[in-house]
């Protein structure tokens, strides 16, 4: 199996935190795909993503199973980082490596067996979209921000890894354009699944998963019926982001502006 022939992955049901099977027969991703996981704290949202990431196959908590085109993915997928379809990134992901940007992505570039020198400004060039802390290639990568690091990672996994499918663990607050990232991952036809508490990153997403006590509760898939809301929410997101800026920038907030 090739890494570009990943058409679908499935999830098929485990059990909930009591032992009781979840509600749903399987759920089917696709690359082009966007989905949001959500519920409370301690649900089960990572444990979620983490069972996609390592391709369950009944040995996790969850005892969730996950198949790629319909059947167990090959061994390499799990093994060898540089076959791996999936690139997971978390608010947590840190790059201990001391090297700078451009060494760093210089070094991944040549154990992908990639022979386009062009493709690590591309990639910084892409991260910068991502972030308002411009990233230079001569920094070193111990010294980024947490937004920095996350843009560049998201960046990586587009043009370096090539992973078809893009986990992120509640990135959204973090120093990341949101709207842009998934915009850019859309176009680049990847399948992204988003552990989130945020509206507009939620509202975003084709397809709605809501967790709860360690299983899936629900699968929305709004579409229209959500159309209206989505637009007043980026409107609102909008305001809160300039705002946001605003504060950064030591300003006295006296009024807002929702327009
Ligand atoms: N189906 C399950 N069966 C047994 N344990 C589970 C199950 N689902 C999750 N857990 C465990 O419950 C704990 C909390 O789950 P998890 O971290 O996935 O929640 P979360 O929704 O991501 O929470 P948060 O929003 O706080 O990050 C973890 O230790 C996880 O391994």
């Amino acid at each position: 199996m090739h890494l570009h022939k990943i058409e679908e992955i499935t999830i098929l049901p485990g059990n909930n935190r009591n032992g009781d099977t979840e509600n749903f027969n399987k759920i089917t991703i696709k690359p082009g795909d966007t989905i949001s996981v959500v519920g409370p704290t301690g649900s089960g949202k990572s444990a979620l993503i983490n069972d996609i990431e390592i391709f369950a196959k009944k040995d996790t908590n969850t005892k969730r199973t996950v198949l790629v085109n319909g059947d167990y993915p090959p061994e390499d997928f799990i093994r060898d980082p540089s076959k791996k379809p999936v690139a997971l990134i978390t608010q947590n992901t840190k790059c201990l490596a001391d090297l700078s940007v451009e060494n760093f992505l210089e070094m991944h570039v040549r154990s992908r067996k990639i022979t386009d020198e062009k493709i690590i400004q591309e990639t910084i060039t892409l991260a910068n979209e991502f972030t308002g802390e411009k990233i230079k290639p001569h920094v070193r990568m111990t010294s980024l921000s947490g937004g920095q690091t996350r843009s560049l990672m998201v960046a990586d996994a587009i043009m370096i890894s090539n992973a078809p499918i893009i986990l992120l663990d509640e990135v959204e607050n973090a120093g990341i354009f949101k709207e842009k990232v998934i915009e850019c991952l859309k176009k680049h036809n990847k399948a992204l699944i988003f552990v989130t508490h945020d509206p507009l990153v939620s509202l975003m997403s084709g397809r709605r998963i809501v967790m709860k006590n360690g299983a899936v509760e629900k699968i929305l898939e709004p579409g229209e019926e959500e159309k209206e809301a989505l637009s007043d929410i980026i409107q609102m997101d909008a305001a809160l982001c300039s705002m946001r800026e605003r504060i950064r920038a030591g300003e006295i907030i006296r009024s807002i502006s929702l327009t």
